[in-house]
């Protein structure tokens, strides 16, 4: 089979490419900071100028170019966030190589049902990678600052493709979806450059800003910390992933690093405001933005009282868009808030409300789910007709119009100007015993509880009709635990009984997932109810 000798694809002078998009800011300014992160000697920092992570990223596309590569050939990078792993994404933007990222703590079995499904043709980890096992017909590579080093040299390929163009995929994250099967999201270079120009016309980074970006690169939270750190020619400070587990140790690095943002699901600030309040108070953060889900009210009045001068933003979205809204969160939190706006979508895309049948649900109050229409959605689920079927679907507004929208599976309700109010997944719409069970009001009442830091609440089958409603909740540190007794006979106070939990445990922390989310499969099978 003859190879095809002419050169590899690069990208050329079209700027719908992440490639472009993402180095065209720092292009004038190749002295300053591109990425900061862990010093290999692992006390200090280390610092990659935008001049020197462009010379990385032409090392590496060359480097990748050798290997014969075709465009559209998928390429899995296990790698936490680095220059070099950023390096080498936009590498594979340039060479339109879609860019699959994995953690190191992925377990082998799910990288092996992501190898299966997304038939890459080269696997990297960095040189001090410990992972092995990986499929023959999978090329392998290390890579270090310097470049790459083969392993295994992908199998030969015919190359079809002259030209990257910008429908051509850029990443594919794969979710740990409902299934249990990885759903691979597709993002074509098209989408996501016109997700991170609407961003950036919000003006929310500065070029001197250092936004510390805290989600594994598996998450595309990560990649949005990149995309608008680069795009607005600031610079990414790379936590590394021990660290947010020790808050001392996390809050010194953001302090070694002069970070001035830090990016981050809820879930991190959990053990900072429970053990290291002062710490925290006195990094004077400029801004916080948190995605992934809802901050708890109670936490976000602490984190507000320790950094009253931060600006935090409720930024809501899911990876079929990567993000869709922006919104500050009000400073400081009004007393009787029930819950935060996740506002209107960035510029160039809107919501809307529709109800089961698709018909739109205008009515202030009134719980409809939402869609989005606009430039920045997937191409679709990897090698997955029906479940990209099910999600792009024609606008339920005009379904003539043979525009496609997506449907996000989140229930909301809109305020009196149209905001979006957040409040549960479609799939989680909670009925006990014919009514609607408002989990955020069952955890707002634990929050009141004296001493409780954190508090969750979802349902679990039942071994009846009836779903059961468990609760759990984290007491401040050196709070002594209250009896179930006492926290149950605390919700009655206020809440009908079909709200009281059924369940409630104490715990020391709560367990989250891989992406940092609270991990609810964990905490149901804490449960002793027979479900
Ligand atoms: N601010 C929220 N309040 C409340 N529920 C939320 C919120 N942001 C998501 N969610 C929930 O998380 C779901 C999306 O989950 S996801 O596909 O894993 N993606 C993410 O969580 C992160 C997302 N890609 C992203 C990346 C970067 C910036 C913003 C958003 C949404 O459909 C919501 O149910």
């Amino acid at each position: 089979m003859s190879v095809n000798k002419k050169r590899p694809a690069r990208v050329r002078n079209t700027v719908d490419n992440l490639y472009r998009h993402l180095m065209e800011a720092g292009a004038a300014t190749p002295g300053k900071p591109a990425v900061i992160e862990l010093a290999d000697s692992g006390d200090g920092v280390a610092t990659t100028s935008y001049g020197q992570l462009r010379e990385r990223v032409e090392t590496y596309a060359d480097e990748l170019g050798d290997l014969g590569l075709d465009v559209g050939d998928r390429v899995v990078l296990e790698s936490d966030t680095s220059a070099s792993a950023i390096a080498l994404y936009l590498a594979c933007c340039l060479l339109g190589l879609p860019f699959v990222p994995v953690s190191p703590e992925t377990p082998t079995k799910r990288l092996l049902s992501i190898i299966d499904s997304a038939r890459p043709a080269l696997y990297l980890q960095t040189v001090h990678g410990v992972r092995d096992g990986i499929p023959p017909e999978v090329g392998t590579a290390r890579f270090g600052p310097d470049g790459l080093t083969v392993g295994r040299a992908p199998q030969p390929r015919i190359r079809h493709r002259r030209e990257v163009v910008p429908t051509d995929p850029a990443y594919i994250i794969f979710t740990s979806g409902t299934t249990g099967r990885p759903k691979g999201v597709v993002m074509s270079h098209r989408a996501n450059t016109a997700f991170f120009r609407a961003v950036r016309g919000l003006g929310l980074l500065t070029p001197d800003d250092r936004v510390a970006t805290t989600s594994p690169l598996q998450f595309d939270f990560s990649l949005l910390d990149i995309g608008m750190a680069l795009g607005a020619g600031a610079t990414v400070v790379a936590v590394p992933r021990d660290r947010l587990r020790w808050p001392r140790r996390f809050l010194g690095f953001l302090r070694d690093a002069g970070a001035t943002h830090v990016h981050g699901v809820p879930s991190i600030w959990r053990p900072v405001l429970r053990t290291e309040p002062d710490a925290l108070a006195e990094l004077r953060l400029r801004g916080v933005l948190f995605c992934g889900e809802e901050f708890p009210l109670g936490e976000l009045r602490r984190f507000q009282e320790l950094s009253p001068s931060t600006r935090i933003i409720n930024c809501y979205g899911a990876t079929e868009s990567m993000a869709c809204s922006f919104t500050d969160v009000p400073a400081p939190l009004p007393e009787d808030l029930e819950r935060l706006s996740i506002g209107f979508a960035h510029p160039g895309a809107e919501m809307m409300l529709a109800d089961e049948r698709g018909r739109p649900v205008t009515r202030p109050g009134d719980v409809g789910e939402i869609y989005l229409r606009g430039p920045s959605l997937f191409s679709g689920y990897w090698n997955d007709p029906e479940a990209t079927r099910a999600a792009l679907v024609p606008d339920p507004l005009n379904p003539a119009s043979g525009q496609i929208v997506f449907r996000t599976g989140d229930l909301a309700h809109q305020g009196p100007d149209g905001e979006m109010y957040f409040r549960s997944r479609a799939d989680s719409q909670v009925q006990i015993r014919g009514n609607r069970v408002e989990l955020a009001e069952v955890q707002r009442r634990l929050m009141d509880f004296p001493g409780v830091a954190a508090a969750v609440a979802m349902v679990v089958p039942g071994s009846g009709s009836d779903p059961v409603l468990c609760a759990f909740a984290v007491m401040e540190r050196g709070v002594p635990e209250p009896g179930r007794r006492e926290l149950r006979a605390h919700c009655a106070e206020a809440l009908p009984d079909y709200m009281v939990p059924q369940e409630l445990h104490v715990l020391e922390e709560l367990p989250v997932t891989e992406n940092g989310k609270v991990d609810r499969a964990v905490l149901a099978a804490r449960l002793t109810t027979p479900t």
